[in-house]
């Protein structure tokens, strides 16, 4: 089981709020008393240049480039045995987070939670956005759905993860390329309508059994903003109505942290360019919030 012996904060984009939250986790983890020491690794900052026009993605290059970065990062974290958290930055930097993490813990499981499944493929994407196709490049079972030869910049990318070690919490918005994936490999999802339906306790309980049942695997969880309800989190790119609630967020983060296996976390898509500026407030508290009862701040006595 990891000791957390420290939590290494890396912020992938430095804008405005990352800074912010990871300055506002660091104080307020180690003044919470959680016994961590909180060592910030600074930000990663990435060439922004003029990139291919879409080639079946947007922005392959830079991102690619960016995720090799992130993996090393993340990789090199987890070695020196700290709980490594990752602030986005869209989702696409999980390519590199979750592969990092996997050089140093192949048999780590990853909870993926998010309005979106995030699987589509360079060839089903509508958008083109990386964001929405992290899991595609990361996946054994879909390595030949990627056109690798058409993207260079991602060369150095292994696919890491087995469909089983994958369970998704708080989907709500599928693309048709996605939901085939999703019920072609029966990957083990959990829409807004099971956490209706089962409440969220025993959604994160069912998660949790299918990809750690014996109890004994490291967690990587990818937590998109964007799965709880736009009505908390306005700052963020692509807003989905009836997400989870600010407390079952809060309740996802508090339980994984019991099971004492978190070992890397990504905070993603907080998007300081949209929204009001309460809406910024709101995502950036809520950003705060789960992070910290991820890492053990409690909201009981
Ligand atoms: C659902 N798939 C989307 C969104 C991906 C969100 C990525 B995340 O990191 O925030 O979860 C949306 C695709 N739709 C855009 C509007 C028209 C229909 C397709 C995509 O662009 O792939
Ligand atoms: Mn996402
Ligand atoms: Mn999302
Ligand atoms: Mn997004």
């Amino acid at each position: 089981m990891k000791n957390i012996l420290g939590i290494s904060v890396l912020n992938v984009v430095s804008t405005v709020p990352q800074i912010i939250i990871s300055t506002t986790v660091s104080s307020t983890v180690t003044t919470a008393n959680t016994g961590h020491n909180v060592e910030d690794r600074g930000d990663l900052n990435f060439d922004v240049f003029k990139d291919d026009p879409r080639n079946y993605v947007l922005n392959p290059k830079a991102v690619g480039a960016a995720t090799k970065k992130v993996s090393k990062a993340v990789e090199q974290a987890v070695r020196d045995n700290k709980l490594t958290v990752t602030l986005g930055g869209d989702h696409s930097i999980s390519i590199g987070t979750i592969h990092g993490h996997a050089r140093a813990e192949p048999n780590l499981c990853l909870l993926w939670i998010d309005a979106h499944a995030d699987i589509n493929t360079p060839l089903t994407t509508p958008s083109g956005n990386i964001h929405g196709t992290p899991l595609s490049f990361l996946v054994n079972q879909l390595k030949d759905t990627i056109p690798w030869a058409a993207l260079p910049s991602f060369d150095w990318l292994q696919p890491c993860l087995n469909i089983t070690d994958i369970a998704f919490v708080g989907l709500r918005d599928l693309d048709p390329g996605e939901r085939y994936i999703l019920q072609k490999f029966n990957i083990t999802s959990f829409s807004i309508h099971e956490v209706d339906r089962f409440g969220i306790h025993e959604v994160i309980a069912r998660s949790l059994e299918a990809v750690n049942p014996k109890g004994d695997r490291p967690i990587h969880m990818s937590f998109d903003i964007d799965s709880v309800d736009p009505a908390a989190t306005g700052a963020t790119g692509t807003p989905v109505p009836g997400g989870l609630t600010f407390r079952e967020g809060m309740f996802i983060a508090e339980h994984v942290y019991r099971t004492g296996l978190l070992s890397a976390l990504d905070l993603v898509e907080v998007n300081p360019e949209v929204g009001s500026r309460q809406d910024k407030v709101n995502t950036v508290m809520t950003a705060v919030e789960v992070l910290t009862a991820c890492l053990g701040k409690k909201r009981e006595g």
